[in-house]
């Protein structure tokens, strides 16, 4: 598939609902072909692209975030594998990714941020060359290898000790005092030459040949038949742990220090370095060695070197917090920029898209990029007709860095004042960057972009209702708005007599409609597009306030003026003033109180309940507030979450736990009027430690 090149920021929800969607098939796929068949079918910058691009979307649309997104997905499920499986006791992981030298900067800001650091407390990082095999995890007890496994999803894995056998850098038994049980985790690869000599004898032999280095390591150690991995020139060496009845040091380099000394090789250009120029001295010293060294490597791993901290910053989805991998920057490409699209978007945005002369970027044809807005264009001075520089670093969305023909001749670019859809006005408000078409509800565009987003997977999920059938219907006249859909059962014959329909498709669509009539309350609100209300500030009103019409009457109330009713909104975690205010807004239009009504009467959402989970605090709402001595704000919350409570800014009679620190001020007294439970922060500690 193609990447949608839409900015994240400028992307519908119901488009970033559908691509999402595509990107976690797609994912799942190449995952698939790349971790358990060994045959990718895309290159890596091609295949980093598409998550980039997921992670792009999901930061932008946090609620759109599927269950089976992709950024939580390590590796690819093993079910088919015919090797028998090991579950991890402690789960392997993959690495988030920085792509440049203010990523890494940010991500050490983040860890100096989560740990609450002062401003003179230096984090010594550890920094090693990022090997491009598979992650193999080797559990020894007593020193003795008792089992070798491949990471699998992350959980299970495969079981590969007969094959590891035939690997000399792994020993059987391990040197000196070695701990009773400990997993050595690292990377089993191949070199250059031994791949590139490998497929020529593969070539010869008529047998299958391997994309890169890392799926021939892959294919050449998970052997049903291990003498098949005994004939391959496979190597190993150990970046990490897992399961350890001791971890006998206090950093990550004297723990890597301390494999070593149990004869299994580490990384040789593995350092410590004290702050983010060191880190990136490093960086530029493997990047240069690259070239030369024997064996693929796509980036550079930084680690905390301190365990402790490595413990307290823990994890996030599929990686570690307290690592990140440092990736080889990607490609530039030149071509001609060969027209100017506009664009119309739900809230009537007009988004400039170039065309572009097709073009391989990092392995990748890129043929669309975004604009971004009038001002992009105005400062890249581009025209159709220009030679322009496209880059894709790890990136996704590709870019527009260059323009090589500003000067030229040409007739300069004039960004439309009036809707190419509808021939309003188009106008950029004071103060925006953003030119937005004025029609309103007289903009087709913005009203088939909203239907649509309607029936999306987050919303409605209404199948077999695609975009095209939208457009047809509403050029028809039969879709003023949304509940025009749940009475489309009326237009059977009229349907039918379109042509291109055939009777069971149409009966297909009109049950798939006639299945939501009792839709999903959260997803019935974000289907009707109120500013600010994605997926899950409409599930978070819902909880709160069960049904529709409670939520209306709080939100008028709110508006009215009515200050318990604001409160009662404002309280609810994840709810802030904009979104009481665009829900205030939103009833305060005659238009859209019709548009409610009308779809209320056609659809019966049943009242939104949430299941909780059983655990001390866990469905608890806790506020922190005050100084916290040992920890960040941000790293309270995490904690909270991991213990199932809800972490909320204030303090309302939903509150259960008030935790505080020193300075604690109007929350402490509110908390105190309301008879809320406060405890301290060891207070906290200790329930934080009681859980385990
Ligand atoms: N082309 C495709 O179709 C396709 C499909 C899936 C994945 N991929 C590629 O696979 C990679 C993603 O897979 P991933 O989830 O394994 O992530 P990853 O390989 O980018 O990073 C995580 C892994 O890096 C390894 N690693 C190497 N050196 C390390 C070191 N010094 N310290 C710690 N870990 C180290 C570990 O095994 C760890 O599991 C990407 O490069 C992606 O492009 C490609
Ligand atoms: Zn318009």
């Amino acid at each position: 598939m193609g990447i949608d090149q839409t900015a994240p920021g400028e992307t519908t929800e119901a488009d970033a609902a559908n691509e999402l969607m595509r990107l976690a098939r797609e994912i799942a796929k190449h995952n698939r072909l790349y971790h358990a068949k060994d045959a990718p079918e895309i290159t890596d910058p091609e295949f980093d692209a598409l998550v980039r691009r997921n992670a792009e979307l999901e930061a932008a649309f946090p609620h759109l975030v599927r269950a089976d997104s992709p950024s939580k997905m390590v590796g690819h499920e093993i079910a088919a594998s015919p090797l028998s499986k090991v579950r991890h006791e402690v789960r392997m992981m993959s690495l988030d990714n920085a792509f440049s030298a203010e990523e890494v900067e940010e991500w050490v800001a983040r860890v100096r941020r989560f740990l609450a650091l002062d401003e003179n407390e230096r984090v010594a990082i550890t920094a090693e060359d990022k090997i491009d095999g598979l992650s193999c995890s080797l559990r020894y007890e007593g020193g003795k290898l008792v089992r070798a496994a491949t990471r699998g999803d992350g959980q299970v894995g495969e079981d590969v000790t007969p094959n590891v056998a035939h690997i000399a850098d792994i020993p059987q038994q391990l040197d000196g005092d070695v701990p009773d049980v400990f997993e050595i985790r690292g990377e089993v690869y191949m070199s250059k030459a031994d791949f590139l000599a490998l497929n020529a004898a593969q070539e010869e032999a008529g047998g299958k040949l391997f994309a890169n280095p890392r799926n021939a390591a892959a294919g050449s150690l998970r052997q049903k038949d291990a003498s098949v991995t005994a004939k391959r020139p496979l190597k190993f060496w150990a970046h990490g742990w897992g399961a350890a009845s001791e971890v006998p040091e206090p950093t990550q380099e004297e723990m890597v220090r301390r494999i070593e000394s149990w004869g299994v090789p580490v990384s040789p250009l593995f350092a410590r370095v004290h702050d983010v120029e060191g880190m990136l001295a490093h960086y530029e010293k493997i990047a240069a060695e690259r070239p030369d060294l024997p064996y693929e490597i796509d980036g550079v791993v930084y680690k905390v070197d301190r365990l402790d901290w490595q413990q307290r910053l823990g994890f996030v989805a599929k990686a570690p917090r307290w690592a990140q991998a440092h990736k080889f920057p990607a490609e530039q490409a030149e071509t001609t920029l060969e027209a100017i699209d506009i664009q119309v978007g739900r809230t009537g945005k007009l988004t400039p898209v170039g065309r572009l002369a097709p073009v391989l970027v990092g392995g990748v044809t890129v043929t669309n990029v975004t604009l971004h807005n009038r001002d992009e264009i105005a400062r890249l001075g581009v025209r159709p007709g220009d030679r322009v520089v496209v880059q894709r670093a790890g990136d996704v969305i590709p870019q527009l860095v260059d323009n090589l023909t500003r000067e030229a001749e040409r007739k300069p670019f004039r960004f439309p004042d009036h809707c190419p859809e509808c021939g309003s006005e188009a106008v950029a408000e004071e103060g925006e960057v953003d030119v937005r078409c004025t029609g309103g509800l007289i903009c087709p565009a913005q009203r088939t972009e909203r239907l649509k987003h309607f029936v999306s997977r987050g919303a409605l999920d209404i199948d077999g209702l695609g975009e095209k059938t939208i457009d047809q219907f509403f050029a028809l006249g039969w879709l003023e708005s949304p509940a025009d859909i749940f009475r489309l059962h009326q237009r059977r014959d009229a349907i039918l007599a379109l042509g291109g329909w055939k009777e069971r498709s149409v009966d297909n669509l009109v049950d798939s409609i006639e299945a939501r009539r009792e839709p999903d309350a959260a997803r019935l609100l974000f289907g009707l597009g109120i500013r600010h209300v994605g997926t899950v500030t409409a599930r978070d009103l819902m909880k709160n306030f069960h049904t529709l019409p409670a939520l209306r009457e709080a939100a008028e109330a709110a508006r009215a003026g009515d200050e318990e009713a604001a409160a009662a909104l404002i309280s609810i975690d994840g709810i802030g003033g904009a979104v009481v205010e665009a829900l205030g807004d939103f009833f305060h239009e005659d238009h859209n109180k019709q548009v409610w009504d009308d779809i209320l009467s056609e659809v019966s959402p049943p009242p939104y309940v949430v299941e909780t989970r059983e655990s001390p605090v866990s469905g608890k709402t806790v506020v922190f507030t005050g100084k916290l001595e040992t920890m960040s704000r941000d790293e309270a919350k995490a904690q909270a979450e991991r213990l199932g409570a809800k972490a909320s800014g204030s303090v309302s009679a939903k509150t259960d736990l008030l935790v505080a620190g020193p300075g604690a001020g109007s929350k402490l007294k509110k908390a105190a009027e309301l008879g809320i439970e406060v405890i301290d922060e060891a207070g906290w500690a200790e329930i934080v430690a009681a859980a385990g």
